[in-house]
Protein backbone atom coordinates (compact mmCIF):
# COMPACT_ATOMS: atom_id res chain seq x y z
CA UNK A 1 0.00 0.00 0.00
CA UNK A 2 1.54 3.54 -1.15
CA UNK A 3 -0.75 5.79 -0.24
CA UNK A 4 -2.07 6.42 2.76
CA UNK A 5 -4.76 8.91 2.11
CA UNK A 6 -6.16 9.22 -1.68
CA UNK A 7 -8.45 12.05 -2.55
CA UNK A 8 -9.38 12.45 -6.26
CA UNK A 9 -11.83 14.62 -8.11
CA UNK A 10 -13.04 16.48 -4.94
CA UNK A 11 -15.98 19.01 -4.93
CA UNK A 12 -18.21 20.43 -2.54
CA UNK A 13 -21.14 23.16 -3.67
CA UNK A 14 -22.75 25.14 -1.36
CA UNK A 15 -25.49 26.79 -3.62
CA UNK A 16 -24.27 28.11 -6.83
CA UNK A 17 -20.43 28.17 -5.09
CA UNK A 18 -17.65 25.75 -5.87
CA UNK A 19 -16.25 25.85 -2.62
CA UNK A 20 -14.05 22.99 -3.50
CA UNK A 21 -13.24 22.10 -7.81
CA UNK A 22 -11.07 19.13 -8.39
CA UNK A 23 -8.74 18.50 -5.80
CA UNK A 24 -6.69 15.84 -5.73
CA UNK A 25 -3.91 14.55 -3.64
CA UNK A 26 -2.18 11.51 -2.46
CA UNK A 27 -0.62 11.47 1.35
CA UNK A 28 1.76 8.80 1.95
CA UNK A 29 2.10 7.03 5.53
CA UNK A 30 4.10 9.31 7.78
CA UNK A 31 4.25 12.27 5.42
CA UNK A 32 4.04 15.79 6.61
CA UNK A 33 1.56 17.73 4.12
CA UNK A 34 0.43 20.97 3.69
CA UNK A 35 -2.50 23.13 2.15
CA UNK A 36 -2.10 26.69 1.33
CA UNK A 37 -3.54 29.63 0.21
CA UNK A 38 -5.26 32.50 0.52
CA UNK A 39 -8.46 33.22 2.61
CA UNK A 40 -11.83 31.21 0.75
CA UNK A 41 -9.11 29.05 -1.37
CA UNK A 42 -10.98 25.77 -0.24
CA UNK A 43 -8.79 24.35 2.43
CA UNK A 44 -11.36 24.04 5.58
CA UNK A 45 -13.91 22.84 3.37
CA UNK A 46 -11.25 19.79 2.01
CA UNK A 47 -10.63 19.17 5.36
CA UNK A 48 -14.04 18.94 6.22
CA UNK A 49 -15.01 16.63 3.53
CA UNK A 50 -12.03 14.72 4.49
CA UNK A 51 -12.36 14.35 8.50
CA UNK A 52 -16.39 13.45 7.69
CA UNK A 53 -18.15 16.70 8.53
CA UNK A 54 -19.25 17.37 4.71
CA UNK A 55 -20.54 14.97 2.30
CA UNK A 56 -18.53 16.08 -0.55
CA UNK A 57 -20.55 16.92 -3.69
CA UNK A 58 -18.28 14.64 -6.16
CA UNK A 59 -14.92 12.54 -5.40
CA UNK A 60 -13.19 10.18 -4.03
CA UNK A 61 -11.91 9.95 -0.83
CA UNK A 62 -9.77 6.86 0.12
CA UNK A 63 -8.00 5.93 3.80
CA UNK A 64 -5.90 2.86 2.99
CA UNK A 65 -7.55 1.70 -0.26
CA UNK A 66 -11.47 1.81 1.87
CA UNK A 67 -13.73 4.98 0.78
CA UNK A 68 -14.06 6.88 3.62
CA UNK A 69 -16.25 10.11 1.87
CA UNK A 70 -19.22 11.28 3.34
CA UNK A 71 -19.41 8.78 6.20
CA UNK A 72 -19.53 11.15 9.23
CA UNK A 73 -17.12 12.68 11.45
CA UNK A 74 -17.42 9.96 14.11
CA UNK A 75 -17.42 7.14 11.79
CA UNK A 76 -14.15 8.50 10.18
CA UNK A 77 -12.32 9.40 13.50
CA UNK A 78 -13.29 5.79 14.42
CA UNK A 79 -11.33 5.01 11.39
CA UNK A 80 -8.16 6.95 12.58
CA UNK A 81 -8.37 10.34 10.73
CA UNK A 82 -8.88 13.08 13.56
CA UNK A 83 -8.83 16.82 13.81
CA UNK A 84 -7.80 19.93 15.39
CA UNK A 85 -10.29 23.25 14.37
CA UNK A 86 -8.91 26.89 13.16
CA UNK A 87 -10.82 27.95 16.99
CA UNK A 88 -9.86 25.14 19.42
CA UNK A 89 -12.40 22.78 20.52
CA UNK A 90 -12.16 21.58 24.01
CA UNK A 91 -14.39 20.88 26.82
CA UNK A 92 -12.96 24.38 28.83
CA UNK A 93 -15.26 23.69 31.79
CA UNK A 94 -13.53 20.21 32.15
CA UNK A 95 -9.92 19.41 33.68
CA UNK A 96 -6.84 19.20 31.32
CA UNK A 97 -7.13 15.35 32.19
CA UNK A 98 -10.96 14.94 31.87
CA UNK A 99 -10.45 16.18 28.38
CA UNK A 100 -8.00 13.31 27.65
CA UNK A 101 -9.77 10.94 29.37
CA UNK A 102 -12.94 11.81 27.43
CA UNK A 103 -11.18 11.35 24.57
CA UNK A 104 -10.08 7.75 25.05
CA UNK A 105 -13.50 6.58 26.76
CA UNK A 106 -13.80 4.19 23.61
CA UNK A 107 -10.89 2.46 24.47
CA UNK A 108 -11.42 2.23 28.00
CA UNK A 109 -13.92 -0.47 29.87
CA UNK A 110 -17.63 0.20 27.90
CA UNK A 111 -18.92 -1.55 31.08
CA UNK A 112 -21.63 0.63 32.58
CA UNK A 113 -22.30 -2.61 35.43
CA UNK A 114 -18.54 -2.78 36.03
CA UNK A 115 -18.38 1.79 36.74
CA UNK A 116 -21.44 1.13 38.91
CA UNK A 117 -19.95 -1.72 41.15
CA UNK A 118 -16.40 -0.52 40.64
CA UNK A 119 -14.93 -3.36 39.57
CA UNK A 120 -11.55 -4.52 39.51
CA UNK A 121 -11.33 -4.50 36.01
CA UNK A 122 -13.18 -1.18 35.53
CA UNK A 123 -10.84 0.21 37.90
CA UNK A 124 -7.53 -0.80 36.19
CA UNK A 125 -8.88 0.27 33.01
CA UNK A 126 -9.40 3.89 34.41
CA UNK A 127 -5.99 3.70 35.91
CA UNK A 128 -4.14 3.13 32.58
CA UNK A 129 -6.43 5.83 31.29
CA UNK A 130 -5.42 8.34 33.36
CA UNK A 131 -1.45 7.46 33.25
CA UNK A 132 -1.86 7.16 29.65
CA UNK A 133 -3.52 10.82 29.71
CA UNK A 134 -0.62 12.04 32.18
CA UNK A 135 1.86 10.69 29.72
CA UNK A 136 0.59 12.74 26.93
CA UNK A 137 0.14 16.00 29.43
CA UNK A 138 4.00 15.08 30.29
CA UNK A 139 5.07 14.60 26.17
CA UNK A 140 3.14 18.33 25.75
CA UNK A 141 4.97 19.50 28.65
CA UNK A 142 1.64 20.81 30.69
CA UNK A 143 1.14 18.19 33.14
CA UNK A 144 1.61 20.74 35.98
CA UNK A 145 -1.89 21.71 34.53
CA UNK A 146 -3.42 18.81 34.41
CA UNK A 147 -6.25 19.67 36.92
CA UNK A 148 -6.59 23.13 35.52
CA UNK A 149 -10.16 23.62 33.46
CA UNK A 150 -9.15 23.44 29.79
CA UNK A 151 -10.87 26.73 29.58
CA UNK A 152 -8.58 28.82 31.98
CA UNK A 153 -4.91 27.18 30.10
CA UNK A 154 -2.83 29.92 28.57
CA UNK A 155 -3.92 29.69 24.74
CA UNK A 156 -1.24 28.24 23.60
CA UNK A 157 -1.30 25.45 26.46
CA UNK A 158 -4.68 24.79 25.20
CA UNK A 159 -3.56 24.37 21.42
CA UNK A 160 -1.28 21.54 22.82
CA UNK A 161 -3.79 19.90 24.77
CA UNK A 162 -6.28 19.68 21.02
CA UNK A 163 -3.34 17.67 19.36
CA UNK A 164 -2.80 15.63 22.52
CA UNK A 165 -6.67 14.87 22.75
CA UNK A 166 -6.44 13.66 19.02
CA UNK A 167 -3.49 11.92 19.48
CA UNK A 168 -4.43 9.80 22.70
CA UNK A 169 -6.98 7.80 19.94
CA UNK A 170 -3.39 6.44 17.89
CA UNK A 171 -4.98 8.15 14.68
CA UNK A 172 -3.15 7.42 12.05
CA UNK A 173 -4.10 10.75 10.00
CA UNK A 174 -3.66 14.11 11.97
CA UNK A 175 -5.16 17.17 10.72
CA UNK A 176 -4.07 20.43 11.65
CA UNK A 177 -6.49 23.29 10.67
CA UNK A 178 -4.27 26.36 11.41
CA UNK A 179 -2.14 24.99 14.52
CA UNK A 180 -0.07 27.68 14.81
CA UNK A 181 -2.64 30.59 14.50
CA UNK A 182 -2.51 32.79 17.41
CA UNK A 183 0.99 31.33 18.73
CA UNK A 184 3.68 33.65 19.63
CA UNK A 185 7.30 33.01 17.69
CA UNK A 186 8.84 31.28 20.39
CA UNK A 187 5.49 28.79 20.29
CA UNK A 188 5.62 28.39 16.67
CA UNK A 189 9.27 26.89 16.71
CA UNK A 190 7.79 24.57 19.10
CA UNK A 191 5.04 23.46 17.44
CA UNK A 192 7.62 22.52 14.44
CA UNK A 193 9.40 20.43 16.85
CA UNK A 194 6.15 18.66 18.10
CA UNK A 195 4.85 18.28 14.79
CA UNK A 196 8.19 16.25 13.88
CA UNK A 197 8.24 14.55 16.86
CA UNK A 198 4.59 13.33 16.59
CA UNK A 199 5.47 12.05 13.30
CA UNK A 200 8.92 10.52 14.32
CA UNK A 201 7.73 8.90 17.62
CA UNK A 202 4.09 7.66 17.06
CA UNK A 203 4.80 7.49 12.93
CA UNK A 204 1.72 9.58 12.60
CA UNK A 205 0.80 11.14 9.33
CA UNK A 206 0.18 14.81 9.01
CA UNK A 207 -1.83 17.09 7.23
CA UNK A 208 -2.22 20.54 7.98
CA UNK A 209 -3.56 23.77 6.98
CA UNK A 210 -1.50 26.70 7.83
CA UNK A 211 -0.95 30.40 7.08
CA UNK A 212 2.57 30.75 8.55
CA UNK A 213 4.67 29.98 5.98
CA UNK A 214 7.80 29.84 8.45
CA UNK A 215 6.36 26.83 9.82
CA UNK A 216 4.73 25.21 6.75
CA UNK A 217 8.02 25.06 4.52
CA UNK A 218 10.16 24.21 7.62
CA UNK A 219 7.66 21.18 8.64
CA UNK A 220 6.05 19.85 5.35
CA UNK A 221 7.34 17.44 2.77
CA UNK A 222 4.83 18.67 0.30
CA UNK A 223 2.51 21.37 -0.31
CA UNK A 224 -0.53 21.87 -2.24
CA UNK A 225 -1.69 25.05 -3.16
CA UNK A 226 -5.03 25.91 -3.65
CA UNK A 227 -7.09 29.50 -5.21
CA UNK A 228 -10.77 29.74 -5.70
CA UNK A 229 -11.65 25.82 -4.76
CA UNK A 230 -8.90 24.55 -7.09
CA UNK A 231 -5.43 23.35 -6.49
CA UNK A 232 -3.37 25.55 -8.40
CA UNK A 233 0.63 23.51 -7.79
CA UNK A 234 2.13 20.69 -5.87
CA UNK A 235 5.16 19.68 -4.79
CA UNK A 236 8.06 20.59 -2.33
CA UNK A 237 8.27 23.77 -0.43
CA UNK A 238 11.28 24.63 -2.60
CA UNK A 239 8.84 23.82 -5.94
CA UNK A 240 5.72 25.14 -4.57
CA UNK A 241 8.19 28.39 -3.16
CA UNK A 242 9.10 29.63 -6.43
CA UNK A 243 5.93 28.23 -8.56
CA UNK A 244 4.25 31.77 -10.50
CA UNK A 245 1.23 31.00 -9.78
CA UNK A 246 1.69 30.10 -5.97
CA UNK A 247 3.53 33.42 -5.67
CA UNK A 248 0.88 35.25 -8.07
CA UNK A 249 -1.52 34.40 -5.89
CA UNK A 250 -0.76 33.86 -2.73
CA UNK A 251 2.98 34.46 -1.19
CA UNK A 252 3.16 37.88 -3.39
CA UNK A 253 0.63 38.95 -0.03
CA UNK A 254 1.65 36.37 2.49
N1 LIG B 1 -20.97 25.72 5.12
C1 LIG B 1 -20.79 26.60 4.13
N2 LIG B 1 -21.81 27.13 3.47
C2 LIG B 1 -21.64 28.02 2.47
N3 LIG B 1 -20.44 28.44 2.05
C3 LIG B 1 -19.37 27.95 2.68
C4 LIG B 1 -19.46 27.00 3.75
N4 LIG B 1 -18.21 26.70 4.17
C5 LIG B 1 -17.38 27.41 3.41
N5 LIG B 1 -18.06 28.16 2.51
C6 LIG B 1 -17.47 29.04 1.50
O1 LIG B 1 -16.58 28.26 0.74
C7 LIG B 1 -15.42 29.01 0.39
C8 LIG B 1 -14.19 28.32 0.90
O2 LIG B 1 -14.15 28.45 2.32
P1 LIG B 1 -13.07 27.74 3.22
O3 LIG B 1 -13.40 28.05 4.64
O4 LIG B 1 -12.96 26.31 2.84
O5 LIG B 1 -11.74 28.51 2.78
P2 LIG B 1 -10.31 28.48 3.46
O6 LIG B 1 -9.32 28.31 2.36
O7 LIG B 1 -10.27 27.48 4.55
O8 LIG B 1 -10.18 29.95 4.06
P3 LIG B 1 -9.41 30.49 5.36
O9 LIG B 1 -7.96 30.46 5.04
O10 LIG B 1 -9.95 31.88 5.50
O11 LIG B 1 -9.80 29.60 6.51
C9 LIG B 1 -15.63 30.42 0.97
O12 LIG B 1 -16.15 31.23 -0.03
C10 LIG B 1 -16.64 30.18 2.07
O13 LIG B 1 -17.40 31.32 2.30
Amino acid sequence: MSHLLEVRDLSMRFGGLLAVDGVEMSIKPGEIFAIIGPNGAGKTTVFNCISGFYKPTTGVITLEGQSIAGLGSHSVAQRGVVRTFQNVRLFKSMTALENLLVAQHSRTSKSVLGGLFNTRNYRASEAAAIENAMKWLRFMGIEAFANREAGNLAYGHQRRLEIARCMITQPKLLMLDEPAAGLNPQEKVELQQLIERLRTEFGVTVLLIEHDMGLVMGVSERILCMEYGRPIAMGTPEEVRSNERVIKAYLGEA
